[in-house]
């Protein structure tokens, strides 16, 4: 996997974004899109308030659009229609893209059942299973198929994005019927590494390192927490004894 996706044209070259601004984007593109639904027809936001409403300071987001070459005007704002249009274009989600969802146990079901891909481009066109009690079954208004279909049935319904959530055991099977069916972007929710050709793009969903990575943050804010008080109550403080042992705050 790269750190860097294909994005704007340089003077005919392809600059490359770096992933953390392409999911950034991402959540600008949410922003506007509300923007536009909510107050119908606000024309301009200022690099302020899209920056706060996405929960990022202005330089970065400035820095994340001129990616996108120059829509700003300065002193005044974006144009809303035309950053929604060329960030949707960078992320492709101006058009609509095909998933196939495989294993439709509790997590299957319940991405089957979300209503929110849609809006955002993605059509979950075909649901695929191995489990005689879950094959024939409907699930968000979809039939879920049996996995050895799923070449006929990728083809045919011109799917390019497969979602794995299978058991880990089962993933690396899933992949590569999913690759022999020409597919070339997985996002996988099943433990483990999958092995698949250089072309083929894997994005992980880890919820657990997600919740590792909140958790250190927030013992990192406890940390700076309790410094200050450290400091604050080791200082020698008028009347200070020097025989008397400096009290440090303690949390547990
Ligand atoms: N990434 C995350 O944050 C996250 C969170 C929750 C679950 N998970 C993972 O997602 C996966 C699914 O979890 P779940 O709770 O929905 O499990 P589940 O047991 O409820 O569902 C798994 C489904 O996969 C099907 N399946 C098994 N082998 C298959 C195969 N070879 N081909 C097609 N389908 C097959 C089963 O019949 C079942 O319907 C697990 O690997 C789990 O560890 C990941």
């Amino acid at each position: 996997m790269t750190g860097q996706v294909g994005g704007a044209r340089e003077g005919g070259r392809q600059r490359a974004i770096p992933e953390a601004t392409v999911a950034r984007l991402a959540l600008y593109l949410q922003v506007l899109i509300a923007l536009d639904d909510g107050t119908a027809g606000q024309e301009i936001i200022s690099s302020e308030r899209l920056a706060q409403s996405a929960g990022v300071n202005s330089a970065k987001l400035r820095k994340d659009l001129s990616y996108l070459g120059s829509y700003g005007i300065r002193g005044v704002g974006y144009d809303v229609r035309t950053l929604t249009e060329e960030i949707s274009r960078i992320l492709g989600a101006h058009r609509a893209h095909r998933v196939a969802l495989v294993g439709l146990g509790n997590l299957g079901q319940a991405l089957a059942g979300y209503s929110g891909f849609a809006g955002r481009g993605f059509v979950i066109s075909a649901l695929f299973d191995v489990d005689p009690g879950r094959v024939g079954r409907e699930v968000g208004g979809r039939v879920i198929r049996h996995l050895d279909e799923a070449g006929q049935v990728c083809r045919a319904a011109g799917v390019s994005i497969g979602v794995i959530a299978t058991p880990a055991g089962a993933a690396q099977q899933v992949a590569d019927i999913l690759v022999a069916a020409g597919i070339r972007s997985i996002l996988n929710f099943a433990p483990g590494v999958l092995t698949v050709p250089d072309d083929v793009e894997v994005r992980p969903v880890d919820l657990a390192l997600e919740l590792q990575i909140l958790a250190f943050h927030e013992s990192r804010r406890d940390a700076e927490r309790l410094v200050p008080r450290v400091i604050a109550e080791t200082e020698p403080a008028a009347g200070f004894h020097p025989a008397e042992p400096a009290r440090v705050a303690v949390t547990t």
